[in-house]
């Protein structure tokens, strides 16, 4: 990237340049400072009461951009279909939530067995070691009477009225096939008898459990072959843009469309089953009709949320009769970010077209609603010390990209709404407060799927 390719993304309007001036931060040329293009409307309440000006102030309340927290808020309410819990095979769900409780279907371990290899042994020593040694996987062995030992595999049934295992470097055996223990043994060593982790129908895992692979070899081991889960919600990707070239190289004023490759695997990451990636360019009717025809329980479109000649979003959500339940937002990138309901149980999710103000949209309004329709969890918020100072947009939150390293989070440079450089590299989004943050200050940090080593990475 060039100096002027940084420039570019430091785009203030004058009233946010002004804004900072008087904060005694001048809009330095660094990629740090970004803050998107001009607003279509006057700037958000959230910055209103700091305004003196009676008229900026006014103008500010009627803004209708929701504050970030709230937008969240908002888009985690989403109702989710009822009774949609289906049987999965376990192959299948990871990833998944468990819809029903998981109680075992068998004793774990389902019969005594041995925890070591070496001799199952009866009463006190030495031992009369058997010809046939006894392997997991077998029936039931012949029962030991006092005085008499058996070489056990791990794993392998216990003979009854055994009284302990004594592990293969623990004994030694003679030229008459003696076994003489080389240790004290204790009554019951190395024996793990039926049950000890669970009864057959104790209750193993709450509904609601994300299914990770421990989850499903817990499953496995219980005796289960499918489990009751709620299904992944059901994405469809609408990528608008002339502009956008499907493959190689940029030329003649046309781009690489950035997000077809971007967005499904990161849905899916968040959750869902992407049914479609469509590319409609610039065609309104094409617009309405997919929105129309969708039966998907998210559509997400990428591009045409602002108020330019070809942004066709708003205005076929209006002929559609689509509720607006989020329309702008305080962020910085990503403000023109929007959330409708289209019909029961049918929301949109519309991302700007710059990729990384696609990806504010993402965490701020995606994330959560697929989290609600998936039935997950929210992950338990938490607060990194900055390394370095970052500054903030005059009156919204910014959301900038970070590593983590040791106990603080490093902002990225790279950060410009239309730059993935940054992003691509980062581990998580800091939450940067308006007015910017000091080196330091605690922000909190919303952590991208890939980066948390999580099970939400599904990436077949
Ligand atoms: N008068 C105003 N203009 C703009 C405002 C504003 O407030 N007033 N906001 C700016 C901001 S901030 C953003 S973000 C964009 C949002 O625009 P749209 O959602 O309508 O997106 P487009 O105009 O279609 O595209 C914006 C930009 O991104 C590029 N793009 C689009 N799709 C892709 C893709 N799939 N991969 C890579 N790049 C993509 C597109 O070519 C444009 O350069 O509006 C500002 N304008
Ligand atoms: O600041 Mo825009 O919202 O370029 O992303």
């Amino acid at each position: 990237m060039t100096a002027s390719g940084r420039f570019e993304e430091i785009d203030f309007d004058v009233e946010e340049a002004l804004a900072l001036v008087k904060e005694g931060g001048a809009p330095v040329p660094d990629d740090s400072g970004s803050t998107g293009a001009s607003r279509p409307v006057p700037s958000p309440a959230a910055g209103a009461a700091s305004r003196k000006d009676p008229a900026e102030r006014q103008a500010a309340e009627q803004h209708t951009a929701t504050p970030w927290q709230r937008a969240r808020t908002i888009a985690g309410r989403a109702p989710r279909r009822p009774d949609t819990a289906v049987s999965v095979t376990l192959d299948a769900a990871l990833g998944l939530v468990l819809a029903a409780p998981l109680a075992a279907l068998s004793d774990l371990p389902s019969f005594d067995t041995s925890a070591m290899d070496g001799w199952a042994v009866a009463g006190p020593g030495p031992w009369d070691v058997r010809a046939e040694g006894v392997l997991a996987g077998h029936g039931a062995p012949q029962r030991l009477t006092d005085g008499e030992a058996v070489k056990i595999a791990t794993g392998a049934r216990i003979p009854q009225d055994a009284s302990a295992v004594i592990r293969s470097e623990h004994g030694r055996t003679d030229e008459k096939e003696r076994l003489y223990a080389t240790r004290d043994v204790a009554h019951g060593q190395d024996i793990r008898p039926r049950g000890q982790e669970c009864r057959s129908g104790d209750p193993l895992l709450p509904p609601g459990t994300l299914v990770t692979p421990a989850v499903l070899g817990l499953a496995a081991a219980a005796g289960y072959d499918t489990v009751a889960a709620l299904p992944r919600p059901r994405a469809e990707i609408l990528v608008l843009g002339d502009e956008l070239l499907t493959e190689g190289l940029p030329h003649d004023g046309l781009i690489r469309d950035a997000l077809g490759p971007m967005l499904p695997p990161w849905l899916r990451a968040l959750g869902a089953e992407v049914v479609a990636v469509r590319r409609l360019g610039d065609d309104a009717e094409a617009l309405r009709k997919a929105l129309k025809n969708s039966d998907a329980d998210l559509i997400v479109t990428t591009g045409g949320t602002a108020a330019g000649p070809v942004d066709h979003v708003h205005p076929i959500l209006r002929r559609l009769g689509a509720e607006l339940l989020v329309d702008g937002v305080e962020v910085r990138p990503g403000h023109p970010m929007l959330l409708a309901r289209l019909k029961d149980n049918q929301h949109l999710v519309g991302l700007p077209g710059n990729p990384l103000a696609a990806v504010s949209g993402l965490l701020t309004l995606a994330e959560p609603l697929l989290r609600t329709l998936a039935g997950r969890a929210a992950p338990e918020p938490y607060t990194l010390p900055l390394q370095d100072s970052v500054h903030g947009h005059p009156y919204d939150t910014r959301l900038i990209p970070v590593v983590l390293r040791g106990d603080r989070a490093v902002p990225l440079h790279y950060n410009g709404p239309a730059m993935l450089r940054g992003i691509a590299v980062a581990d998580a989004l800091a939450v940067v407060p308006a007015g910017g943050a000091r080196t330091g200050q605690e922000l909190e940090i919303l952590d991208l799927p890939w980066a948390m080593a999580g099970i939400e990475v599904c990436f077949t």
